[in-house]
């Protein structure tokens, strides 16, 4: 028997012989350690040769198909990035084109990310750290985590169970959950399937009492807050998702396909609506006054999605919003080249500590989360990463992503000495020039 690492089942005299075999598999660039522990454990426990060979074939199976290239089961991921090429490989091209697009060439939603490699971490020593607290209160209800989900349209779009799956994964790991106006499903299922609220992301419709009707519905089935989108301006063009559109001849008109009536075609929201006057979700001539006229009538919390200036900022302050989210739509807005994580400073600034502001865009290690804290965001929230896992492996994807963007946040929070949010401060970050 060779000890040297392959792919290959054990042979006999690896199996008969004790040392051999823990060392094979050790060495085996196929096992998990847990997958390495369960066979020590089976020759601890006398199995029989056949039966260790039959494990080991079945524990190393969907190791050997990551090792292809691409991860097979949630459990194989090493970080959020692993579930992107699994997504792809599970979804109809036009459905991935849908979820991977930006503006233009992307160049905004790569520097989303990017910009991130701008900050270093300041890291302090010997802080006892062992236990920590990652929780935080947003209009009075604290969450596990300061990690959201953003609004996502259309999640039928990568998975039968949609925002069902995620909204019983943000539940089992405490995550906050934004439905979007042109979700696959109703707030009412949404809010269920999570056993608490969840917000609602609101398009606004060109019609005022179309308009109403979908905030009167959300804050009775239960919605704490109204986030307004306030950063799209009409159609967009992306070059990925014509690209894979053209690749594909998959009808979306039930997911995602562009213009009103595709959007909100089998979109709960609408149900019982009479939308025969609502030309335009956004592209609406959208102004101030329409905040106002909102405020009025939300009779909980009013967010903001998509202020990116101090200048916004301060006029947001003026019209009684009771929360910011620095976002550029994941670089679906605008061509800006303003990644969001280089904006939130300045809107910070400008709110000087009256309401919370949150930041999305680029979001993909517990690194960057601690950044967006630390230059002062109250919680952040993701898009696509969720999503990833969503088309992969349905709820068990997204439990997953969420899982290991929290192991990788707690994993640096306690670097940086802090046992609890607050202790995340400008100081834990250095922004290079
Ligand atoms: C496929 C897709 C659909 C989206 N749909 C909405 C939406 O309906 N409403 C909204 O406010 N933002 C929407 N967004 C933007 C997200 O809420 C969020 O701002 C963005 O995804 C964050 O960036 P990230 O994907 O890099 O994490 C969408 C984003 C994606 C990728
Ligand atoms: C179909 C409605 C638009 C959803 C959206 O906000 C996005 O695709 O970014």
């Amino acid at each position: 028997m060779t000890t040297a690492p392959d792919a290959r089942t054990p042979s006999d005299a690896a199996l008969t012989d004790r040392r051999n075999f823990i060392r094979f598999l050790a060495a085996s660039p196929v096992l998990t350690p847990s997958a390495v522990s369960a066979l020590v454990g089976a020759l601890s426990a006398g199995a029989s040769s056949g039966a260790l060979a039959q494990s080991y074939d079945v524990l190393r199976a969907p190791q050997q198909k990551a090792v292809d290239g691409v991860i097979t089961a949630p459990e194989q991921a090493l970080n959020v990035f692993d579930f992107e090429p699994a997504a792809k490989k599970a979804l109809p091209p036009a459905h991935y084109g849908y979820l991977a697009s930006g503006v233009d060439g992307d160049e905004t939603l790569r520097l989303n990310h990017e910009a991130y490699d701008d900050i270093a971490i300041r890291v302090r020593r010997l802080i006892d750290v062992r236990k920590i607290d990652t929780s935080v209160t947003l209009f009075g209800e604290t969450f596990s985590t300061p990690i959201m989900l953003a609004p996502v349209s259309s999640q039928g779009a990568f998975h039968a169970e949609a925002e069902a799956a995620v909204a019983r994964a943000a539940k089992v790991k405490g995550n906050n959950f934004i439905l979007s106006t042109v979700g696959s499903t109703s707030i009412e299922d949404v809010i269920a399937e999570r056993g608490g609220p969840c917000w609602y992301m609101l398009y606004p419709t060109d019609d005022w009492s179309v308009t109403e009707a979908l905030v009167k519905r959300a804050e009775a089935a239960g919605a704490p807050a109204i986030v307004l989108t306030v950063d799209r301006q009409g159609g967009r063009n992306t070059e990925t998702l014509f690209r894979f559109r053209r690749d594909d001849t998959r009808d979306c008109k039930g997911c995602h396909a562009g213009g009103f009536a595709n959007e909100v075609s089998r979109k709960p929201m609408f149900d019982d609506l009479d939308v025969s006057k609502v030309t335009n979700l956004y592209g609406t001539g959208m102004t101030w006054e329409f905040v106002d006229r909102l405020r009025k009538i939300v009779k909980g919390k009013l967010v903001l999605k998509g202020i990116v200036t101090r200048e916004d900022a301060e006029i947001a302050l003026k019209h009684g919003v009771d929360a910011i989210i620095v976002s550029n739509h994941g670089g679906r807005a605008e061509e800006s080249l303003e990644p969001t994580i280089r904006a939130l400073p300045e809107v910070v600034a400008a709110v000087d500590g009256k309401i919370p502001v949150l930041i999305d865009g680029g979001i993909r290690r517990g690194t960057d989360v601690l950044k967006a804290l630390a230059l002062g965001a109250t919680a952040i929230c993701i898009g696509r990463p969720y999503c990833w896992g969503l088309a992969a492996f349905g709820e068990p994807g997204v439990a997953a992503v969420l899982a290991i963007l929290q192991r990788e946040f707690e994993t640096i929070m306690k670097q940086v000495g802090a046992t609890r949010i607050a202790e995340i401060t400008k100081d834990s970050v250095m922004v290079r020039a």
